[in-house]
This record gives structure tokens, C-alpha cells and sequence, in this order.
């Protein structure tokens, strides 16, 4: 269909006819021109609605009194103005914002991005603009929740006290709300600024090679405000990045190394943050205090702002290291964060054991990490690092293995001299064997993480400075030499089962008043234990007391004068060592199921000196150094709010626990 010819062909007639149109009461002249210039182009299918369009323009005009073509010609105008005040408007924009306007451009691949986005969904008159994009929130376990809420959506069971229910909190979680793509504005602080969100597509080549989409989706915010200089820019995203980091000073981020293709992008991509947790306090680790402070102020001379220079005059090496070894669920992890805590750094979480993860992976990994943080390599002996390995002893190796086959045909064990075979004695079961060695091999070879490979990473000349290793260990007996001499590791702190007063001390923290039940204290940063910082001065001459480690005492000093602990009291048996069920059964024999005990136990209040009168009595019956304070912990948790209760059926845990470990067995006995 040829557009111009329709318009020859219409407007003309439409001119002509629509003087006299009114006038015309059949309008047969006029629509019969009309049809005749428009079916040929159209038609002849359409005829029917040609002409019933004619009739109600006809209708229409007559009704109203104006000739619809005017009405048609004003809509185009309106349309063709507001078309030409658009580009107008788009046209001043970008020209005011080239010459009158200072611009700073923020890239999605950047962290400030995240910033912005954080503080503009915030932005009330942002967010009730009308163009907006909407996003799904993620909540973290950390994440502030209205516990009034929670408490309505309990499942009643029974007709008594229940269970929370969270099937409708992903309903429930409003979506956060931003900027949509496009031109908005907004004031801070009594200036006017500008936002432009705009997508770009970016050719990735690299991607190609992986078998992803060659293109991503990269967005990019123009930040804009009139005048030449861009420094109200800078203080609105220095704003949003305090902002964002609010709560970061009682909060302890957690990282690992990013997937294996976000790696590709190397630097900070590398990196991945995994969880942003409460700053783990000091005190709730319990450890020897002279360890503790020994860390405490060791690490805190390393990371003293001069320290760079004085390594660096000396021509030392700008690193620390620790190695905490002990049992399992002594505390060594714990005692990591809580440092990470002290001094406000993030931690970077390292498995060796990752596959994924080669020599260079953990060169680049390394690299990328920030001026100051801790780097935790979790049981460094169970990755397996060995030295590279000669080629020719790993032969001699497999010619050993077959020189010690058992000659068993007389009844003795004999070894029989080494003997070559050739190819034709082979069996089956060699063939096997060998294809088993070559696996198991090439296993290890996959794994990728050789001795050499991390000394390299940690401490090659290529290898980053500034930051703390803290490996961890059940067994440092098996690690390598190379791997712990002074300069890679600096200090070791040696965990141990929990001894009485290390019991006492954790029933105490068990117990004690909830100061964190209001976040606020939650968020608080845990108070350093150390005296005010002198550089590079002695360590502190007396320990400071960060947690009491004395059983002998009867009272805790950290709780005495403390509020009131609510506690549980069980009114039926004040000491039940085993949990006595009665099987009820309906008259068809079936049982019928206890009924469930949900935390109905009377509630009292327990005077702070009971409390550690208790924790004295509990800690006498621990046999000091057997259990963890893990598995303290453990038994303590499943007590929760019932010391009297703990106290009560401890010999009995006791005992249990000692039988099962002499026995060796995992499956608990008594919890
Ligand atoms: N010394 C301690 N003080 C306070 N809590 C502790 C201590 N040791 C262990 N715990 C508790 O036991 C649990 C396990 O502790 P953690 O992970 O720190 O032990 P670990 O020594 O690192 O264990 P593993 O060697 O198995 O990695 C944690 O919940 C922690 O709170």
C-alpha cells in the first residue's frame, strides 16, 4: 500500500467535500469519493468498514457541529508539538548538562553502584516517582525482624502455646523499590541533582569461551548537578557509601573465593561475599586470657598504621600469621571472628579442598585481597598438600609395591626379589590396579593445590601484604615444616577440651541476661580488651581480664550485680534425667502421640549469685579437659533457659559421654 498516494487521494476529497458535507443529506457524493480513492489501495474486503466509518463520521460531525477533520488535524498538531518538545527538551538536557551541568558516571560493575542503589531506594520521593523498577530483597539471617509479627503467625497446637510458621514470610517481604531505567530527579541536601539509569550491552569474549552469552547487560547512573564543579556529587556518593556501611562496624563480612566463572574478571570479582554477620564479642570465646591477650596485642601491633614503615625500613616481610591448633570445637574459628571483630576487619574464607581452585586461583585470590583483613585457611591438614613429587621415586614406588607382593604359597609371608614383567604376564587385576594408580594420580593432580603452590600464594614474591593469615588445625604434628616456620606462621595458640573454670564460664554466658534481646547492644562492637595502642611497645605486663578463667571462685564477678535471669522451672521434677513418656492408646489400640512440650514451663526470675553458685556446681562435675566446649555447649543449648535443669542431669550426660567415648561410637547415647 502506497501511504502517499492515500493521502493524494483522500485529503483532496475530503477538502472538497467536507465544505458542503453538512449540507449533503444523503453524503453519498462525498462517501462514494472516498471509497472509490480508498478501496482500490485498501481493498475491495474493505468496503464494509469504509463505509461504516463514513456513516459515523458523518454522524459525528453532524451531532457535535465541527467538521472531525479539524478535531484530526488538532490531535496531530498536539501530537507532532509534544514530539517536538521532547526533542527539544532532550536536546537542552544534554546541552545543559555538557555545559552547565558536572556529571560523574557510576558503572553496575563497580561497588558504589550498590551504594546508590541502597540509598535511592531509601529516597521517599524517589520511590513514589512513577516510573520505578522493582526488585526482590534479599533478607539475611542477621536481618532485623518485627518479632510482634512473628508471634501472630504461631500455629496453635492443641489449643496451647505453638509453632512459628514462615510460610508466608517470602509473601510477605515487600520488594524494594528503585529508579526505573530513564531521567529522574531529586534534591539532597538543597541541590538539585540528576539521575539518567541507562543499560549498556557489553561484549564479553572472554564469555565465549565458557559457553556463555557473549553480551551482558551492564547499567551505568549518571549522577548530574548544575554547576562546573562535581563535588556535590562526590559528598552525595561518599553519603551513600557511609550509609551503606551503617551498620558494617558490628558486622563481620564473611568471603569466599567467587564462582570460577565470576573469576574471570579477576580484581575484586575474585571475591564474594557470602554473609555479613554480628561481630562475634570477645568475651563469648572462652580461652585462656594470657592466649588471648597474647593474640590480642601481637595482632594489634601488626595492624598499627606505622607498622608498614617499620617492616618496610627492616626489610621484613609485611605479613602475620597464626596457627590455632587443638581438638575439634575448641574454639578456633570462633576466636578468628571474634578477632575479625575486634579489629573491624572482613574475613576471607579459603578451602583448600575446593576443586575448582588451581595454583593460579589461589595466586590471583591473594592478590585481590583488601590492604587489611584476615585470611582463614580452615584445617590446612586435612588439603592434603604435599611436596611436588619426584617422578622417578613415585616409579620406584609402584616397582616397591610389587616387590612386596606376599608370596603366600607356602603359608609364610615372604617378599620376593623385585621382578619386571612383561607385558604379556599381565592380568587383569594388574591392569587394574595400574589404571587405579594412574586415577588416583591424576586425582590429585585435578585438585590442584600442591605444598608449593599455597607457600607461593602466602608468601611469594608476588603475594600480597598487609594482610593476616590465621590457619587452623587438628593436627599440626602433620604439617609440613615448610609450612609453620616463623615468617609464615608467627604465633601459635594451642585450644584444649575445656577445662572446670572454662566450663563454668560458658554455663555463665549460657545464662546470663540477654543484653542482646534489643539489637542495638547486638550491633554493639565488641570492646577491645587491650590497654590504649603504643606502637610497637611490649605486650601489656599484667593480662587483662577479658573472661574470668578461675573455678575456685563461687561467683562470677562478670555477672554479680547483673539484672535478674529469667529462667524455667520444670514444677514437675527439678532434676529429670531422662524424659519419661506415658503411651496413652485409643480403644483400637493405636498411640496416641504425647502431647508436645513446647517451652509451658513456669518462668522465674534467678538471682545473679544463684546463678553462679550453679555454674560452680555444674563445673565441678566436668571432668576437666574431656569434653569441647563445643560439646558443652551442646548439651547446655538443649537446656536453654533451665540451669537447674543442666545441673541436674549433668552426671548423667557426664557419664554417658565418658562410656560412649571409651566405646568409640558416633551415635549419642544421652544429649
Ligand atoms: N573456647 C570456646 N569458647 C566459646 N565457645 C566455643 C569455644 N569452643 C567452641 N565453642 C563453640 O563451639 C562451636 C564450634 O566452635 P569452633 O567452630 O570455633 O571450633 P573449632 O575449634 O574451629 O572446630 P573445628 O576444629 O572442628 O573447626 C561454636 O558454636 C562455638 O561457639
Amino acid at each position: 500500500m502506497d501511504f502517499n498516494s492515500l493521502i493524494r487521494g483522500a485529503l483532496p476529497a475530503l477538502a472538497t467535500n467536507s465544505s458542503h458535507e453538512a449540507n449533503d443529506s444523503a453524503g453519498n457524493g462525498f462517501q462514494d469519493s472516498i471509497l472509490e480513492t480508498l478501496t482500490p489501495l485498501l481493498g475491495f474486503q474493505f468496503n464494509p468498514l469504509l463505509r461504516l466509518c463514513m456513516v459515523l463520521y458523518n454522524t459525528f460531525g453532524s451531532h457535535i457541529g465541527i467538521d472531525p477533520a479539524y478535531i484530526l488535524t488538532a490531535v496531530g498538531f498536539v501530537w507532532a508539538a509534544n514530539k517536538v518538545w521532547d526533542h527539544l527538551y532532550m536536546t537542552l538536557y544534554s546541552m545543559s548538562r555538557q555545559y552547565f551541568m558536572a556529571n560523574v558516571q557510576v558503572s553496575s560493575t563497580d561497588d558504589i553502584y550498590f551504594h546508590m542503589m541502597k540509598w535511592l531506594a531509601a529516597q521517599p520521593n524517589l520511590v513514589d516517582s512513577r516510573s520505578l523498577a522493582a526488585e526482590t530483597a534479599s533478607t539475611g539471617a542477621w536481618d532485623e525482624e518485627d518479632e510482634n509479627e512473628l508471634q501472630m503467625e504461631r500455629i496453635l497446637v492443641d489449643g496451647a502455646d505453638g509453632f512459628f510458621n514462615f510460610s508466608t514470610q517470602e509473601a510477605k517481604a515487600a520488594p524494594r523499590f528503585t529508579p526505573a531505567l530513564g531521567v529522574h530527579s531529586f534534591w539532597f541536601r538543597g541541590r538539585y541533582f540528576s539521575l539518567h539509569r541507562k543499560q549498556e550491552a557489553l561484549f564479553d569474549a572472554a564469555a565465549a569461551g565458557h559457553g556463555m552469552s557473549q553480551f551482558k547487560d551492564k547499567e551505568i547512573l549518571v549522577l548530574s548537578c548544575f554547576g562546573r564543579s562535581p563535588e556535590p556529587i562526590k559528598q552525595l556518593l561518599q553519603h551513600a557509601k557511609e550509609q551503606f556501611y551503617t551498620d558494617h562496624q558490628a558486622k563481620t563480612t564473611v568471603r569466599r573465593p567467587a564462582s570460577q566463572a565470576m573469576r574471570r574478571y579477576g580484581g575484586r570479582h575474585n571475591w564474594q561475599q557470602v554473609a555479613n554477620r554480628p561481630v562475634r564479642p570477645m568475651g563469648t570465646v572462652v580461652l585462656d586470657d594470657e592466649q588471648k591477650t597474647r593474640v590480642l596485642s601481637d595482632m594489634n601491633e601488626y595492624l598499627h598504621p606505622a607498622s608498614p614503615r617499620w617492616y618496610a625500613n627492616r626489610g621484613i616481610p609485611l605479613r602475620r600469621g597464626y596457627l590455632f591448633h587443638g581438638p575439634p570445637g575448641t574454639g578456633k574459628t570462633s576466636l578468628s571472628f571474634a578477632l575479625a571483630g575486634v579489629f573491624g576487619l572482613d574475613i576471607y574464607v579459603i578451602s583448600l579442598l575446593d576443586p575448582s581452585l588451581t595454583e593460579e586461583d589461589l595466586l590471583a585470590l591473594f592478590t585481590a585481597l583488601p590492604r587489611r583483613c584476615v585470611v582463614l585457611l580452615e584445617d590446612i591438614d586435612t588439603a592434603g598438600l604435599q611436596r611436588a613429587q619426584d617422578p622417578a621415586s613415585s616409579g620406584s614406588s609402584s616397582s616397591s609395591e610389587d616387590a612386596e607382593e606376599p608370596d603366600t604359597s607356602n603359608g609364610t609371608k615372604t617378599t620376593k626379589k623385585p621382578r619386571h614383567k612383561s607385558k604379556k604376564d599381565w592380568k587383569v587385576s594388574d591392569l587394574a590396579r595400574e589404571l587405579k594408580r594412574q586415577g588416583g594420580s591424576d586425582a590429585a593432580e585435578k585438585k590442584g593445590i600442591s605444598l608449593s603452590g599455597l607457600l607461593n600464594a602466602i608468601d611469594g614474591v608476588a603475594s600480597h601484604e598487609g594482610r593476616v593469615l590465621i590457619m587452623t588445625t587438628n593436627k599440626p604434628e602433620a604439617l609440613d615444616d615448610a609450612l609453620i616456620r616463623p615468617g609464615r606462621v608467627d604465633l601459635q595458640v594451642a585450644f584444649t577440651n575445656a577445662t572446670q573454670g572454662q566450663a563454668r564460664e560458658l554455663f555463665v554466658r549460657m545464662y546470663e541476661p540477654d543484653s542482646s534481646s534489643t539489637s542495638a547492644s547486638l550491633l554493639r562492637p565488641a570492646p577491645s580488651p587491650l590497654p590504649p595502642l603504643t606502637p610497637f611497645s611490649d605486650p601489656p605486663p599484667t593480662p587483662v581480664s577479658t573472661a574470668s578463667s578461675s573455678s575456685s571462685a563461687p561467683t562470677d564477678p562478670s555477672i554479680s550485680g547483673a539484672t535478674e535471669v529469667e529462667v524455667e522451672v520444670d514444677d514437675t521434677d527439678p532434676f529429670p534425667h531422662t524424659t519419661t513418656t506415658t503411651t496413652t492408646t485409643t480403644s483400637n489400640n493405636k498411640p496416641i502421640p504425647p502431647p508436645l512440650n513446647l517451652n509451658l514451663n513456669r518462668k522465674e526470675k534467678m538471682h545473679p549469685a544463684e546463678l553462679a553458685h550453679i555454674a560452680a556446681q555444674f563445673a565441678a562435675k566436668i571432668p576437666p579437659g574431656l569434653f569441647s566446649p563445643a560439646e558443652l555447649q551442646g548439651f547446655l543449648l538443649k537446656r536453654k533457659k533451665a540451669p537447674r535443669r543442666a545441673l541436674g542431669e549433668v552426671g548423667g550426660w557426664v557419664a554417658a559421654m565418658v562410656a560412649g567415648k571409651m566405646k568409640g561410637g558416633k551415635v549419642l547415647g544421652v544429649q
